[in-house]
């Protein structure tokens, strides 16, 4: 999960001198020069730190739209930190902002330093207050198979040793990731993400053991490496499986002699790291050495976890459902509503190729989208479902998997399939409009 820091700003070129100084060090900086975008902006996401200028409409010093504009952002369902900034020496506004919660208050001009020191404290605080709810939120779900993985994850934690996650797109590899290192020795440092699919080989070394300043044309200053910057932490090395062989032999001697050798550098630097990674290849394809180095491998999935796919979990399902459903009705204050039973059910025989991320999005969709008094399954957008598991999913919904629990679960799904088109649901179970009804009728559909 990547930074996002916002300035709001009338003054555009502040808004751009504070932009790139912020780019250098974290991973999204955006600037909104016109207060009344922020809705629309706050819609699509929320920030996780704001630079607001109170001041920002020119002529007006009071500082009202400021204010407003901070009820606004701390209104949000996860409001983002608020940085306050001022042309003015202007303390009694400074005061009135830290009162409505912001969290910290800058005057313009700015000292470089002291701003870069205020969105650290303020992002330090933020994933503080993220960290009390995260661990009700993170990793969701009380099925066996969750259970499982919840227990491997408490007994691997606390140990050094270096955990491979395997499992599809959207399961939940990194959420378990940070469980890991959330409750291992190293959680006062930090956990780094690197992806090392999207590294491009020319800057491999560079981005993971640094360089020093004028050891190739744009090293303009000396630059840590991810491996020196997760010191006392964890390195999380995500999609593994996309790296290409030269990179992973880097990779291997460096695990190898726990040491890197930044760019231009005459002596190598001792690393301290715990090395959790993951990715979505099929383990085959782990053990085929013209994809992956068997050596690496051995170096790194000292311990494997497995994040089983949603749809052999289905019983997580429902508690997904009502947790990023209420999550959205409250970030797009819209009401709170139910799933309707057939909705439910087609939710349920979903395959969900995209996993929990999939769910997620589908969540997003209903919310926005839904019009009802309560979630119909059009609301969610889904592909077509495959009819795939009727019986599974008959266990899952009703205890048992007789006949009729079976049938239910066909027709629920059929009907999900042709977003409740009864003819063509009927055609497709080869019976008539007539009978259908009357099955709808009988099962409660
Ligand atoms: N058990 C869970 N409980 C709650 N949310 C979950 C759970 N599993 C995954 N998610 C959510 O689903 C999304 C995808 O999770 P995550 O990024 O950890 O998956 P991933 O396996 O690392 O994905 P990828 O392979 O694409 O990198 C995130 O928004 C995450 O919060």
């Amino acid at each position: 999960m990547s930074t996002y820091i916002l300035i709001l700003d009338d003054d555009a070129d502040v808004a751009t001198a504070a932009q790139l100084l912020l780019r250098r060090r974290y991973g999204q900086v955006g600037t909104l020069n016109d207060p009344a975008g922020l809705s629309a902006l706050l819609a699509r996401g929320v920030p996780d730190v704001v630079l607001l200028d109170l001041n920002f409409t020119p002529g007006r010093i009071n500082g009202a739209e400021g204010l407003a504009l901070l009820d606004l952002l701390r209104a949000q369902a996860r409001p983002p930190a608020v940085i306050a900034m001022t042309a003015y020496a202007d303390v009694p506004l400074a005061v009135e902002a830290l009162k409505r919660g912001a969290g910290d208050f800058i005057t313009k001009p700015w000292d470089n330093a002291r701003l870069v020191a205020a969105v650290d404290q303020a992002l330090a605080r933020r994933g503080a207050e993220r960290g009390v709810g995260a661990d009700s939120s993170a990793l969701m779900g009380e099925s066996q198979a969750m259970r499982e993985l919840k227990a491997l994850i408490a007994s691997v934690a606390p140990t050094e040793a270096n955990v491979m996650v395997l499992g599809e797109n959207g399961v939940g590899k990194e959420l378990v990731a940070r469980a890991i290192h959330a409750s291992s020795r190293r959680a006062a440092g930090t956990l780094l993400a690197v992806d090392m699919g999207a590294l491009p080989e020319s800057t491999f070394e560079s981005e993971l053991f640094g360089h020093r300043k004028g050891s190739f044309t744009d090293a303009k200053a000396d630059r840590a490496g991810r491996f020196q910057a997760a010191r006392g932490g964890s390195l999380f090395l995500d999609e593994i499986g996309n790296m290409p062989l030269a990179a992973q032999a880097k990779l291997l001697t460096a695990l190898e002699r726990r040491e890197v050798t930044p760019i231009g550098a005459d002596k190598p630097e001792a690393i301290d790291v715990r090395i959790i990674s993951a990715t979505n290849l099929e383990e085959a394809s782990l053990f085929d050495p013209s994809v992956f180095r068997a050596d690496l491998l051995f170096r790194l999935n000292t311990i494997v976890l497995r994040v089983p796919p949603l749809r052999e979990r289905r019983e997580d399902v429902p508690v997904l459902l009502r947790h990023y459903l209420q999550m959205y009705e409250a970030q797009y204050q819209r009401p709170a509503r139910g799933i309707a039973p057939s909705a439910l059910d087609a939710l349920l025989l979903h395959d969900w190729p995209g996993n929990v991320r999939a769910l997620r999005h589908a969540c997003e969709r209903a919310v926005i989208l839904g019009q009802g008094a309560e979630y119909v399954v059009a609301d969610f957008g889904l592909a077509a479902a495959p009819v795939a598991t009727h019986i599974a999913v008959a266990r899952t919904v009703t205890g048992d998997a007789t006949l009729d629990a079976i049938e239910r679960a066909a027709i629920a799904s059929t009907l999900a399939q042709f977003n409740g088109n009864i003819s063509h649901a009927a055609k497709t179970l080869g019976i008539s409009r007539a009978a259908l009804y009357r099955k709808l009728g009988k099962h409660g559909i």
